[in-house]
């Protein structure tokens, strides 16, 4: 499989690392720069660095990147670009002898600009939109990119799930890749002919410079809820974090939706040009959005929604998201004024986004309800307020019990864990507690955190199940549940592995529910 690190132009552009000292004012140690010294990629990862590369060594978080250079080196890494502290690592470590250091004072913010030049800005030749906020990012991305498609032959999309340049995808390893990772696939799909892109944005990303070095030609932000305080501190942290995706140089214009109030403080604050978007029909802060959800029919088939958007010159537009839940209405009224902003005719949007496909493990119909099974879906909710909406979404479609298979994630914000087992047993009617990704964490005390909060609403824990291993859990869920039931797996949607104890095993809820579903069709017969 071609892995993220591999995604890079084939025919990279080369540049003179004298050239990169002097345009970016670095200052040169250990050995000397030769003078037909040539760069022809950039690496913030001792393991993805290619022969040609420069190496940026930053300070992080655990661990100081110039420990490994000595790997990025034999590796084939032409340069060293680091800060001070890497200088002396490298110094006393014998390797500046062997390689040119060149000094800058914030290496990971320079990572994005240097990787756009090593690579000739390839996001100035696409049209390119970024999306962030707590959640809807994939999903509007996924609608977005129908509608960019609509009017480009060849797009790309970035995110959570994958990333993809025409039809071609691989597995994402995160939402936003490193900056030398994002420029190096930018470079890659200017290569393959890609005229557009719409990417996610992580708060992660945006405080450590992912995407440094691109200036979007349209940003959105769909909402800001309680997630990765672990990370950001507090509220105000997180917001100010995913605000500097707004940031002018960062952006050109915006799309805010506007339904919370940090949509509103963000249109409010923001230095760069910004459309708000109302999606909650007869909400106050409708009369004052440059466009609104003014009327609704959410579907309860669970296929999908119909709603009438009202453009800033009050035209009333019928819309639909091919997605069930209020929130979708969001994501693709988000989706609609996002495309228009980047250039794509406001009729062509409409019907691109109202037929967009399925998005893996985003409310995604893995079992139909039928021959004795219930209706079974994967969903991505992973925190508290996601966690309800997804909830409420799932009720009208279900006839009978809902059943309801979780978890939390282990090194992540606990303080989550009994708010979501609250929400649950709100909710549902059949609880599964099971595993997430535990981490490093003891996966029993991340369960009986969340049982705490099951508790706290229903002490007798009637309809409550633990079971340790996730497909066993998915077993127990689908062995429970009867026709009329919807069952419902949420918070690790699409993705491919489960890590436990630093080991990331393959392991994904689609795979596992369908294998189930054989299996018990295997003890029926
Ligand atoms: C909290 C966080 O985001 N940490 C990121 C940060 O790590 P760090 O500063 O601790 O790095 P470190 O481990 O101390 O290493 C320092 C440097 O040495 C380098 N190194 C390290 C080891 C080695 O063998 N070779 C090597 O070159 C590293 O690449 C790094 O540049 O910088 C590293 C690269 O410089 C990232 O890989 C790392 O992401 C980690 C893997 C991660 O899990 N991040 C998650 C939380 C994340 O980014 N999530 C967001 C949001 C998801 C969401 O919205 O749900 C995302 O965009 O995916
Ligand atoms: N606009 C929205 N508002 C609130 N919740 C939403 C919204 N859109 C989707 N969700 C819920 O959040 C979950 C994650 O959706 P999605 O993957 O689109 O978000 P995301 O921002 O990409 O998340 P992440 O960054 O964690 O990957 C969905 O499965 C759904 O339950």
């Amino acid at each position: 499989m071609t892995t993220p690190a591999r995604m890079r132009p084939t025919r990279p552009a080369a540049h003179r690392v004298a050239d990169l000292v002097r345009t970016f004012h670095l200052v040169t140690h250990g050995a000397p720069v030769p003078s037909d010294a040539v760069l022809t990629g950039v690496s913030l990862a001792s393991n993805d660095v290619s022969p040609g590369d420069v190496f940026v060594a930053v300070t992080g978080l655990t661990v100081h990147g110039a420990s490994y250079a000595e790997q990025a080196v034999d590796a084939g890494a032409v340069a060293v670009l680091t800060d001070e502290a890497g200088l002396a690592l490298l110094e006393s470590s014998g390797l500046a002898a062997r390689v040119p250091v060149l000094v800058g004072a914030a290496p990971r913010a320079l990572a994005g600009p240097v990787a756009a030049w090593a690579h000739d800005a390839p996001g100035e030749r696409l049209v390119t939109v970024g999306v962030t906020g707590t959640n809807g990012k994939t999903t509007t991305t996924y609608f977005l990119d129908a509608a960019l498609r609509a009017a480009h032959t060849t797009t790309a999309v970035l995110g959570t799930v994958e990333l993809r340049i025409g039809e071609d995808a691989v597995e994402s390893p995160r939402t936003t890749v490193e900056a030398p990772a994002l420029q190096a696939i930018l470079a890659l799909a200017v290569e393959r002919g890609a005229t557009a892109l719409a990417m996610e944005v992580s708060s992660h990303a945006l405080a450590l410079g992912r995407v440094g070095g691109l200036t979007f030609d349209v940003v959105g932000f769909t909402n800001l809820q309680r997630d990765h305080l672990d990370f950001h501190g507090d509220m105000e942290g997180y917001f100010r974090d995913k605000s500097r995706l707004f940031a002018s140089g960062q952006a050109r214009r915006g799309v805010v939706v506007v339904d919370d109030e940090w949509g509103r403080r963000l249109v409010a604050e923001s230095p760069i040009p910004v459309e708000s978007v109302a999606t909650h029909v007869g909400a106050p802060e409708a009369a004052d959005a440059d466009w609104a959800v003014v009327a609704a029919d959410i579907g309860l088939d669970g296929v999908g929604s119909t709603f009438t958007l009202r453009g800033p010159d009050g035209t009333l537009h019928t819309a639909a998201s091919p997605l069930p839940g209020k929130v979708n209405v969001s994501n693709a009224a988000l989706a609609i004024v996002l495309a228009h902003a980047a250039g794509v005719d406001l009729d062509t949007a409409i019907g691109a986004v109202a037929t967009a496909h399925e998005i893996p493990g985003r409310m995604e119909r893995v079992i139909e309800r039928g021959e004795g099974f219930p209706l079974a879906i994967v969903d991505y909710a992973h925190t508290p307020d996601a966690l309800v909406l997804a909830l409420d979404a799932v009720r009208p479609i279900t006839p009978g019990r809902l059943v309801i298979v979780f978890g939390s994630d282990g090194d992540r914000d606990q303080g989550k864990r009994p708010l979501m087992g609250e929400i649950a047993a709100r909710l549902a009617d059949v609880i599964v507690v099971t595993d997430e990704n535990p981490r490093s964490e003891e996966p029993a005390a991340i369960r009986s955190a969340i049982l705490e909060g099951v508790r706290s609403v229903r002490p007798d824990l009637v309809d409550v199940h633990e079971a340790s291993s996730r497909a066993q859990a998915i077993r127990d869920a689908l062995a429970l549940a009867h026709e009329q039931d919807t069952v419902i797996i949420t918070g690790k949607g699409h993705e491919p592995t489960q890590e436990i104890a630093g080991v990331f095993h393959r392991y994904n809820d689609r795979d596992v529910l369908l294998a189930a579903r054989v299996e018990r069709q295997g003890q029926q017969a």
